[in-house]
């Protein structure tokens, strides 16, 4: 996900920064916002490398360790953008899975599975279901629950107006879909038990 191997146009980039700046009443001319519109552009680099790097990749590493029971990682911390407003939203993914014959995968590589699909313009359903379905394809899992509670800026600081409001997704996979017992003991690691 570098910078400097990043197939966006960074050009075009700066050129719409630059009309967005003078159609909202702007002097992008004016010392503060010379290097605005390249700023941006590199920001927009970082913030959606994930339409660029492949979940395949990120999962291709792989390893046996003689553990059949869960694995939980939970709040990863997340940043993403929401497609409707390309504004932020951001909060903490937590996920857990079962092996399939002992092979694990490295506890970072769970972390940088979630930035692949954070980074991109997103809804919060479809990344937390992307986010399942890759480590069903890649890892081969016997199951899987992914939980994202985030904060939408768009719902925040403009629109409703609404700060503070949680959105939770859940999406489960495999044999967690399939057996309420270990969906529950997963949910309850994850901090999702019965209050
Ligand atoms: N389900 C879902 N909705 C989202 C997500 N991110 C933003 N939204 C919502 O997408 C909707 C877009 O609604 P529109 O009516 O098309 O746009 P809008 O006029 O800007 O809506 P308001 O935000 O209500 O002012 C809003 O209700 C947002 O809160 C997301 O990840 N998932
Ligand atoms: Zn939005």
């Amino acid at each position: 996900m570098a910078e400097l191997s990043s197939p966006m146009d960074l050009p075009r980039i700066e050129a719409a920064v630059r009309e967005i700046l003078i159609a909202v009443g702007e002097d992008p001319e004016r010392d503060g916002l010379l290097d605005t519109p390249g700023r941006v552009a590199r920001a927009y680099v970082e913030a959606f490398a994930g339409l660029h790097a492949d979940p395949a990749e990120v999962l291709s590493k792989r390893f046996a360790v003689d553990h059949q029971e869960l694995v939980i990682v939970r709040d990863i911390a997340m940043y993403s953008t929401c497609e409707h407003h390309l504004l932020p939203f951001h909060g903490k993914a937590h996920i857990g899975y079962l092996p399939r014959n002992g092979y694990v995968t490295g506890l970072s590589k769970l972390a940088r599975l979630v930035d692949v699909f954070a980074r991109r313009p997103q809804v919060q359903e479809r990344m937390t279901g992307q986010i399942a379905d890759a480590l069903v394809e890649h890892l081969d899992v016997l199951g899987v629950i992914v939980v994202i509670e985030a904060e939408h800026l768009c719902m925040s600081m403009r629109g409703v107006r609404k700060p503070g409001a949680s959105t939770i997704t859940s999406a489960v996979r495999g044999i967690l879909a399939r057996n309420a017992t270990t969906r529950a003991e997963a949910m309850a690691l994850l901090g999702f038990g019965p209050r």
